[in-house]
């Protein structure tokens, strides 16, 4: 599925804060955004997510979002909230799963074989029958984005998928997102995580002030000295260690 911006404005009515994005397609694959606190990453996914409204602003196969969606796809695209306290409401494991494929109106069998499936992928099996808000962190983390990768979407929009996980959570949600992305799927998500960045992204967006202002290969992203501490980056470990040693060109990751 290909998505596509044109003039997308977007300012919420009880703050001074706008999004500003003229002109942007994207293509199957992995989209990294990044960029400091308050510049309109998380706006610009629930903008995507259909969550706030983008009016005729973005288009995904040709159709506006509400259209696609409303006409049988809501499970196409999926989107996996920052904080999981703002996703989570049901009153089990399994329940919370099970429940965005019953909203897209999968049959039932098909919501049971693939909720046991992402149970046991997510390592949530032995905590099915538990409120979603009694697991760990980094279980409610992993919940978030179990429940949404369960639904096979599209287009994936992941709000910091790798905050609170520990490693091998981490390992997991990379080897997933690997998947999908062989599969020709698009995953589009947020992160803080320079490491993880260098060492799984070829291509990054990063936003300022409700602006893209960068779009390019990683390496590049971290060559530009203005540019990171406009944006309030440092770059990945490997590559300011290799600086530190005055190695030229500098390791981007140790993959
Ligand atoms: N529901 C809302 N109502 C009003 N203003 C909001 C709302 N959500 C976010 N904002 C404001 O919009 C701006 C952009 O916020 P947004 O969450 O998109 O940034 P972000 O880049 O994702 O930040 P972070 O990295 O902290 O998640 C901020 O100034 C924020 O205070």
């Amino acid at each position: 599925m290909q998505i596509k911006i044109k003039s997308l404005h977007y300012r919420y009515p009880e703050t001074n804060f706008s999004l500003d994005i003229p002109d942007l397609t994207l293509s199957p694959g992995l989209i990294c955004l990044v960029g400091q606190n308050g510049s309109g990453k998380s706006t610009l996914l629930k903008l995507l997510a259909d969550l706030l409204p983008a009016g005729d602003a973005i288009k995904a196969d040709g159709q506006t979002l509400s259209e696609y969606l409303a006409s049988g796809r809501l499970s196409k695209i999926a989107y996996a909230f920052q904080d999981p306290n703002d996703q989570l409401f049901n009153s089990s494991v399994e329940k919370e799963l099970a429940w965005s494929m019953k909203q897209a109106k999968l049959p039932e069998d098909e919501i049971a074989r693939r909720t046991e499936a992402a149970l046991k992928e997510f390592g949530l099996a032995e905590f099915r029958d538990l409120n979603p808000y009694d697991l760990s962190l980094s279980g409610k983390k992993l919940l978030t984005i179990a429940s949404a990768l369960v639904l096979d979407p599209e287009v994936c929009l992941l709000d910091e998928p790798l905050m609170s996980l520990d490693y091998p959570g981490r390992c997991l949600v990379t080897r997933l997102l690997e998947k999908r992305l062989a599969q020709g799927k698009t995953v589009i998500m947020i992160t803080h995580d320079m490491d993880w960045l260098a060492e799984n992204c070829q291509e990054v967006y990063a936003m300022s002030q409700g602006h893209l202002v960068y779009h390019g290969p990683v390496h590049q992203l971290f060559s530009d000295q203005e540019l990171l501490d406009r944006l309030g980056l440092l770059p990945a470990k490997t590559w300011q260690l290799s600086q530190l040693l005055g190695l030229k060109p500098e390791v981007l990751s140790l993959k």
